[in-house]
């Protein structure tokens, strides 16, 4: 029983609710087959009749219900397709100004529940967790890693309940703060590297450098720490086919699960024959470049001497009841949430660079006075390079990489503020809106200040404030797993290329930053150019003695392995 706003108590039918769920799906598949004469017209009977039905119980339904979230009505059966459009983190927040912070959007048969403010998103993802973590079913990854229905192993795609807090844990154990310094001798190695790597390309100091080449580099840089500190060995090079495998499978895994629409919306066409479906045969494909790295790079892992995540998530995994294919495919996951994501918000951090000029000198001030023209900037630095960590947060807060965040789906019914949220709608906690909600950043949002960041915006005297909205991480139980790493590796490359370089435009090829391009999960900029002068005439003496004298020795720069991590448990 809920209740209403007006006070009523209201009854909910859930296997009524189930079954309008399906029907729109059972329409959509059988329009889709390919068929002729008789068979037609049946077809076409059952569709009709799965519209009325499905029209007939949605008024029934909502006869006796508490109203959904107020929000744009779309058409008849096929909704609002606008909201899931590529700029929809942008739409959404303009819902949010129309209709308020807790709004509502049909497409299809889904409901989507759009929250643009952090109290709302904290009140039911936070504190509600328990009806509020679950995951869309996304039935291509299902055909990818070979599950049944609902039951993906993707950490990303698990639904939530007791095997998925222990994958969870099995990768968290090794990535919280206490373990995350572990990635940090691999994260001043791979930067060490990034500079040298940008010095050499002198075209860039004169023609400029593609954002495309760009994000290469720094992809390497990511990729190279993120599978060190999982599997225990580097990838110098960007054409290492360690690398490039690795790269290639997150990007194909991404972009495909990502573009199966139809597939998304009309699970049951994950049940075409085999031999005919297009998604088993785009699965199969993946799979035959994919399987033998995941494998083969865990069974390395374990091999070798010192700690690696694998080692640990191996260790907890067997204690507890997991099989080494789910280990391979959770470390899998998390490769490409660490692939996936960072590159792209650094490619911000350089437009930020290019645009927000007087900024950027506050940061280099800060690099000047705690570091000096001798060295680098290390983790050592950090407690004092508070501006550097402003910025960053500024960046993922005027720029979010993931705009819409990923959505969270509602195991039961439940009613917040007299709306009803209906079982199986899936939460949009949308960071592009929630980092301009001005309760928590102000009147001037769309301004880029990483002044905000610090309490009553005072560099000098405050303290870098930890009690703002990060939501481009998300919210509750599913909040980023690898926060930390992301976080700590997106500081370093920032700071060391902000020490080491000026960021200027290419003659006639001006950065707007409001350019963007939708890329699967996350909105990067959209390509431009950008020169990298060197700040200094000794940045290239200093890089090349850092360089030489840099630990490459993965093993080694890891540490030890411990038995800590037999102790944890798992977290109700
Ligand atoms: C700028 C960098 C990053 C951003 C913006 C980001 C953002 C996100 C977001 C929004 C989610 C979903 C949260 C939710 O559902 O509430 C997520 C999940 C996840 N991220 Fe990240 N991420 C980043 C970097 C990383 C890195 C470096 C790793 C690992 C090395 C990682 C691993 C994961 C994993 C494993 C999940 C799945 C969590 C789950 O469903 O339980 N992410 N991330």
């Amino acid at each position: 029983m809920l209740v209403g706003p007006d006070g009523r108590g209201y009854r909910i039918s859930a296997p009524v609710e189930r079954w309008a769920f399906y029907c729109g799906d059972i329409v959509s598949f059988f329009s889709l087959q390919k068929t002729n004469g008789s068979m037609l017209y049946s077809l076409l009977a059952v569709s009709l009749v799965s519209i009325f039905v499905v029209f007939v119980t949605s008024k029934l339904r909502s006869r006796n219900r508490p109203p959904l979230p107020p929000g744009p009505k779309g058409l008849p059966l096929i909704g609002h397709l606008r909201a899931i459009a590529s700029d929809k983190h942008k739409y959404w927040y303009q819902i949010g100004q129309e209709y308020g912070p807790l709004a509502s959007v049909k497409v299809g048969h889904l409901t989507f529940i759009i929250i643009n403010s952090h109290d709302v998103a904290h009140d039911l993802i936070v504190k509600r967790f328990a009806n509020y973590s679950g995951r869309a079913r996304t039935p291509f990854i299902e055909i990818l890693d070979e599950s049944k229905d609902w039951t993906s192993k993707f950490i990303l795609t698990r639904q939530y309940g007791p095997e998925y807090r222990l994958h969870r844990r099995m990768l968290e154990s090794g990535m919280t703060a206490a373990y995350a310094t572990r990635f940090h001798g691999l994260m001043e190695l791979e930067t060490c590297q990034l500079l040298n790597d940008l010095l050499e390309d002198k075209d860039s100091r004169t023609n400029g450098m593609n954002s495309v080449l760009l994000f290469k580099h720094i992809e390497r840089v990511q990729t190279s720490f993120v599978i060190g500190g999982t599997y225990g060995f580097r990838t110098p090079h960007r054409l290492d086919p360690n690398l490039t495998t690795i790269i290639k499978s997150s990007h194909d895994s991404n972009d495909i699960a990502v573009s199966q629409t139809l597939l998304n919306f009309f699970p049951s066409l994950k049940y075409l024959p085999k031999s005919l479906s297009p998604y088993y045969k785009a699965a199969a494909k993946v799979r035959e470049y994919t399987s033998p790295w995941v494998h083969g790079h865990l069974i390395t892992a374990l091999e070798r001497p010192g700690w690696n995540l694998a080692k640990q998530s191996y260790a907890i995994g067997m204690k507890e009841g997991s099989t080494p294919r789910e280990v391979e495919v959770n470390l899998e996951t998390n490769v490409y949430g660490g692939i996936e994501t960072s590159p792209r918000e650094l490619m911000w951090v350089v437009v930020a660079a290019i645009t927000q000029r007087d900024v950027v000198r506050k940061v280099q001030a800060q690099l000047d006075e705690v570091v000096g023209p001798n060295r680098l900037p290390n983790f050592v630095d950090r407690p004092k390079l508070t501006y550097v960590d402003a910025f960053l947060r500024e960046v993922m807060r005027w720029r979010p990489i993931m705009a819409d965040s990923i959505p969270h789906r509602v195991e039961k019914d439940d009613v917040y503020n007299g709306f009803l949220i209906p079982a199986n709608a899936l939460i949009m906690p949308n960071a592009w809106g929630i980092n301009r909600d001005t309760k928590y950043f102000g009147d001037d949002v769309e301004e880029f200040i990483p002044e905000r960041w610090f309490t009553n915006r005072d560099v000098k005297k405050g303290t870098l404030r930890n009690d703002l909205p990060t939501p481009v991480f998300g919210y509750g139980r599913r909040t980023c797993a690898g926060k930390r790493i992301a976080e700590d590796g997106m500081y370093m490359q920032m700071a060391r290329l902000l020490w080491a370089f000026d960021f200027q435009e290419v003659d006639g090829e001006p950065v707007d930053p409001t350019a963007d391009l939708r890329h699967t999960f996350t909105v990067p900029p959209a390509p431009f150019k950008v020169k990298f002068m060197p700040r200094r005439k000794t940045v290239r003496e200093v890089v090349t003695k850092e360089w030489r004298a840099c630990e490459t020795d993965v093993p080694k720069l890891l540490g030890e392995m411990d038995n800590h991590f037999f102790d944890m448990k798992t977290v109700d």
